[in-house]
């Protein structure tokens, strides 16, 4: 039996191409995990750190370490278990340093992060391909990268999203002063 408003439905869906309808759901799949229920306001709550490390790791060493790279110098782990950090440059130039820096000393240890640099910023992920998850790699790998923006006057948020270096304004003050003290 076909109310007025199902005809309705029935009539309108006729004229959308199915390809419309089935590509908006397969390219972008709701984000909810299998491995945490959805908490009170109906979000999926990400899945607990030890959840995440990979198989064969030492499951407390592991997710000590992250929480302190996360705690002390602004790395965060996504929902889907990378490891990742937001660095924020004063130039492309220091960019272009930086991501050059990380990649050769990740190349060293074969252990990679997936970049993308950007103006002023450089994004790092590490996650390890092999085992699945993160592994005491990813946490050296963090380190390192920690390492090489201090060469790059680097700076980032820490976990209450203060910034961990001069403030912005000052170090741009500072640079001015110099030159202006140039002869
Ligand atoms: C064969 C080669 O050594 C492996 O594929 C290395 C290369 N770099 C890597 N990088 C990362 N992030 N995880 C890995 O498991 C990994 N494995």
């Amino acid at each position: 039996m076909f109310t007025p408003f199902r005809l309705l439905t029935r009539t309108l869906a006729s004229h959308i191409p199915r390809r419309a309808l089935t590509r908006s759901f397969t390219s972008h799949p709701p984000a909810l995990s299998s491995a945490s229920p959805p908490s009170p306001e109906g979000e999926a709550s990400p899945p607990a750190l030890e959840t995440m490390i990979a198989k064969g790791e030492d499951i407390s060493f592991v997710s000590a370490d992250i929480s302190t790279l996360i705690r002390d110098s602004g790395w965060k782990v996504l929902p889907d278990g990378r490891l990742h950090k937001l660095f924020k440059l004063q130039s492309y130039g220091d960019v272009l340093r930086l991501h050059t820096l990380i990649g050769k000393e990740s190349d060293k240890r074969n252990h990679h992060p997936r970049m993308v640099s950007g103006y002023r910023m450089l994004i790092v992920r590490f996650k390890t391909h092999k085992p699945v998850g993160l592994t005491a790699n990813d946490v050296t790998g963090a380190r390192v990268a920690d390492e090489c923006a201090g060469k790059c006057r680097a700076r980032w948020e820490d976990a209450d999203g203060q910034s961990n270096n001069v403030s912005w304004k000052e170090s741009t003050v500072l640079r001015r002063i110099v030159v202006q003290q140039k002869p």
